[in-house]
């Protein structure tokens, strides 16, 4: 499990730091760790150029400069706001020969010192010229700058960064955008943090919290989840979500609607029932792909809504809660919702995500007392009273049709299985993402084959916590 902390936390931490060291000692630990990573992705080669802005950014920069031009180093740097350029670094580096020029040239790294905790907004169009011609690695101090540090959200010009080195703990960019490989320099703020804001699972975490049967075990002791999705217009994604909530948990999954025929012949296990009023007990509900959002989908989420179980409302679900609002007052106070939007749904539901998808999911999470997993390349999950997990996708290949119907299924299952919805809705995140990687192996995939492989997914990540 990995916390990150906002950049007003990290400020007020760093403060009652400073006040206990001597000035600049940070500043010093954190240039020197930039140019330890420096030498190692230099791997011998021998000259590097520094972007430095106005601030603190720029000082790390210039002191990590400093240090490689005492190992024998070239380091040149371009000044992008010569008068604000932080003296003491820039002293330093003059004094061990550093040359201040006027565009990078032939190196073969570039340190992004442009703007770090401060950063608001694209990058300034001086900064933009010149990180538009590099063609070189790029190490970025503290973040990418161009990159919001609290949001990761990109606005315009950016520095695309392979190596990130981050001071004291890290942000949430570092689990929200590209930051490339990112390092951690100790700055011993970890006592002054406090509780972080997000968390980013561990694969460990996740192995660690998935069901597994134990001794005195059956099938009906590990939760029964219901699956209440497809119609005859998309029999698909009743097959799929039922199929990841079988292959998500052992026990029994009980469906129930329109595409009870084609389940039952893609997976004889399941117990099919052509009407929600006769499917029996379940210990969950899974509503929403594929259902359509006519009359008798209404019935059957209310249906749901009432049956005092966990449920993890998807898709058209979604669609139904935010056309008629009033479909909420079938919900017992007191029943668990996992609401799975990607950013269309999002807005029908509680208006645009905007940039800050993390404040979005926590205000949606709030608004509707439910945990709130808003999809894409960076899943954001947010829980009712605050907390957020956050979920990065290693790659794109889970974009892909029926795939949202896999990630329910499994949030299903681990709702029956009696998990906590935030840690469910997580932990199901990051399975199925892990099971894309591995299904496609390089190459497209439809969301069947990502189904096939959440085994292999749950496998690798059982592996990791054992
Ligand atoms: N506070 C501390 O104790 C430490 C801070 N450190 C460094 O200090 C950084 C924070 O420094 P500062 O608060 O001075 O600010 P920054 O260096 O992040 O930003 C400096 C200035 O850049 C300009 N700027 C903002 N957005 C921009 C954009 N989009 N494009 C171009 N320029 C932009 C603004 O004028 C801003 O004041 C951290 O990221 C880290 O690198 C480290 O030295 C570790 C210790
Ligand atoms: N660019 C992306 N990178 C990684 N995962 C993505 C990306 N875009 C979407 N996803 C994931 O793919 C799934 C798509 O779900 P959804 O939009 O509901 O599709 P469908 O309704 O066709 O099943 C979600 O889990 C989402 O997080
Ligand atoms: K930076």
């Amino acid at each position: 499990m990995r916390g990150l902390w906002t950049t007003d936390r990290v400020r007020a931490a760093e403060e009652r730091v400073l006040a206990r060291v001597p000035a600049g000692s940070l500043m010093r630990r954190a240039a020197f760790g930039v140019a330890v990573a420096a030498v190692d992705l230099l791997d011998g080669r021998r000259r590097v150029g520094l972007l430095v802005g106005a601030g603190n950014n720029g000082g790390d920069a210039l002191w990590a400069g400093y240090y490689l031009l005492r190992r024998g180093i070239a380091v040149s740097a371009v000044l992008l706001d010569p008068a604000r350029a932080h003296a003491e670094g820039l002293a330093a580096f003059r004094r061990a020969g550093g040359r201040v020029v006027d565009r990078l040239r032939d190196v073969d790294l570039v340190v992004d010192g442009i703007v770090g905790l401060s950063g608001r907004g694209p990058l300034r169009p001086a900064a933009a010229e010149h990180v538009a011609h590099l063609d070189a690695p790029v190490l970025a101090v503290d973040s990418p700058s161009g990159v919001d540090p609290d949001t990761g959200a990109v606005d315009g010009p950016a520095v695309r960064a392979d190596v990130t080195v981050t001071f004291g703990c890290l942000k949430p960019v570092h689990a929200l955008a590209d930051c490339g490989e990112v390092r951690l320099v100790d700055l011993g703020l970890e006592p002054e943090l406090g509780g972080p804001d997000l968390v980013e699972l561990d694969l460990a975490d996740v192995g660690a919290a998935w069901p597994v049967p134990g001794r005195d075990d059956d099938k009906y002791t590990q939760g029964v989840t219901g699956v209440a999705a497809g119609s005859a217009t998309y029999p698909g994604a009743a097959v799929l979500a039922t199929g990841s909530a079988l292959l998500a948990t052992s026990g029994m999954v009980r469906y129930a609607g329109a595409a009870a025929e084609g389940v039952r012949a893609q997976w004889p296990e399941a117990i099919c029932t052509g009407s929600i009023t006769d499917a029996g007990r379940v210990q969950s509900w899974v509503v929403g792909p594929g259902l359509g959002t006519g009359l008798g989908a209404e019935d059957v989420l209310r249906t749901v809504l009432e049956a005092g179980v966990p449920v993890c409302a998807d898709a058209d679900a979604i669609t139904m809660l935010a056309n008629n609002p009033d479909l909420w007052d079938a919900r017992d106070p007191d029943t668990p919702v996992v609401l799975t939007p990607h950013d269309r749904e999002f807005e029908r539901l509680a208006g645009e995500v905007g940039p800050d998808r993390v404040a979005a999911a926590r205000r949606a999470a709030g608004k509707f007392d439910a945990v709130v997993l808003l999809k894409g390349h960076a899943t954001v999950v947010a829980a009712p009273d605050g907390r957020v997990l956050v979920n990065r996708a290693r790659t794109s290949w889970a974009a892909t049709a029926g795939s949202g119907d896999v990630l329910s299924g499994l949030i299903g299952s681990l709702l029956a299985a009696g998990l906590d919805p935030l840690l469910a809705a997580g932990c199901a995140a990051r399975v199925h993402v892990l099971a894309a990687e591995l299904a496609a192996d390089g190459a497209p995939i439809p969301a069947s084959a990502l189904l096939s492989a959440v085994p292999d997914a749950i496998r690798a990540a059982r592996r990791e916590a054992s």
